[in-house]
């Protein structure tokens, strides 16, 4: 049941889940961010909250906005949830054990010895397409790069890994209302979920992948045998489509400013800055949920318990509050860092390491080796619910 909103609080018309307002968001999350602190959204009964400081305060209060509702508009505890909750939508203390077997397994250090094996593939990859001269970030590179080196990361089979992309669609379009889009994303979800939730039994897993220290947590007494399941399901559930959405993110703005990518191919270096600066600027995880515990205030407004909040992480890292200087423009010699493309507080991105060394490796092999790279077609956004990224980005490159 949602309550009528509260006397101060603004409402507008918007619907973020409209094509036109996924396919250019921008307009909209500026009125957003303009109107106020929080904005009813008449047409999904939910609060908005677009402006960097308010988000900051919902990802880092996980007490008065929790997660075990679920990052949908519907709250998973009273609707039913299309598969069982996880990591993702708990709260302490279930999250607590979770969060640690996971980081005990995810980690910088463990991360970094996958830089040796993760290289290669980068290299050939980009080796491939500079020769070709013209092709498409997306088609040719974001989509094929993290399925070359994140599935034997974890540990998962050949077989079946076709199912990934198609999975994560699912999971990440169901942070969004039972629409079309989400509708689509779920047209064979049965076949989709089954081939995945197979590649997370202990006996389909190699035994030196991530997938096999969660599962050693189980025999050590850490983690039941479902948590384990589930948390493979985690990595193979986040771990694809945002750094396919990642990479082709960073890659669109690059290819649309030459000047940034005068200054990487000088200074690979930068491929970390150029990186937050795209994922500041185009967010991959653009909006989702949380739930009021307790009726409270954000921003002076006062929001009811047991109200769905609708983040704009994306709207946020825009925030000309937080990014005086053009908030709106891809500038790689900006301080990034401190933006919520990873989230922030209890929940931030575990797999924040992994994504961070695919998306380095592929900027460092194509910066060393390209001259220049412009747009050779518009890119074509992808109508998707919570995500941010496009179709196709074509581009010519030029050769060192
Ligand atoms: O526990 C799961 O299944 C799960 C965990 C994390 C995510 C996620 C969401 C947004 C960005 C990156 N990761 C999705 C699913």
């Amino acid at each position: 049941m949602t309550l009528s909103p509260t006397a101060d609080v603004t409402s507008l018309p918007d619907d973020p889940f409209s094509v036109a307002n996924i396919v250019d968001p921008y307009p909209m999350l500026t009125r957003l961010r303009e109107n106020g602190p929080v904005t009813w959204l008449e047409k999904y009964g939910v609060y908005a909250v677009a402006g960097f400081e308010e988000v900051y305060e919902v990802l880092t209060d996980f007490e008065t906005y929790c997660s075990s509702g679920g990052l949908g508009p519907h709250d998973i505890r009273k609707d039913e949830a299309w598969r069982p909750p996880s990591i993702l939508e708990s709260d302490p203390p279930t999250h607590t054990v979770m969060r640690r077997a996971l980081t005990g397994v995810i980690n910088p250090s463990t991360v970094r010895a996958l830089r040796e094996s993760f290289t290669p593939p980068a290299e050939e990859l980009a080796d491939e397409l500079v020769a070709r001269g013209e092709f498409d970030v997306v088609k040719d590179l974001a989509e094929k790069y993290p399925l070359r080196v994140f599935p034997d990361a974890v540990g998962i089979p050949e077989d079946g890994r076709e199912h990934l992309l198609p999975y994560g669609n699912m999971v990440f379009n169901a942070f969004g209302p039972k629409n079309e889009i989400r509708d689509r994303a779920f047209a064979n979800a049965d076949e989709h979920s089954a081939a995945i939730m197979r590649n997370c039994a202990r006996e389909n897993l190699d035994d030196t992948g991530f997938g096999a220290r969660i599962w050693d947590r189980v025999h050590d007494g850490l983690l039941t045998p479902e948590q384990a399941t589930l948390l493979v399901r985690a990595l193979l559930s986040a771990g694809v489509d945002t750094t396919v959405f990642g990479i082709g993110n960073t890659l669109k703005c690059l290819s649309q400013s030459p000047k940034a990518w005068a200054t990487l191919h000088d200074n690979p270096a930068l491929a970390k800055f150029a990186v937050d600066e795209a994922l500041r600027l185009e967010s991959p995880f653009q909006k989702f949920h949380r739930t009021t515990t307790a009726a409270g205030t954000l921003g002076g407004v006062d929001i009811p318990a047991e109200e769905k909040i609708l983040l704009f992480t994306g709207a946020a890292n825009r925030d000309p509050r937080q990014w005086p200087d053009n908030a709106d423009v891809y500038d790689i010699e900006r301080q990034a860092s401190g933006h919520v493309a990873f989230g922030m507080g209890l929940h931030q991105c575990v797999g924040q390491p992994i994504a961070r060394l695919e998306m380095e490796l592929v900027l460092k092999a194509l910066a060393t080796r390209v001259e220049r790279i412009e747009p050779a077609g518009e890119p074509v956004p992808i109508v998707h619910n919570s995500l941010r990224g496009f179709e196709s980005v074509p581009v010519k490159v030029t050769p060192r």
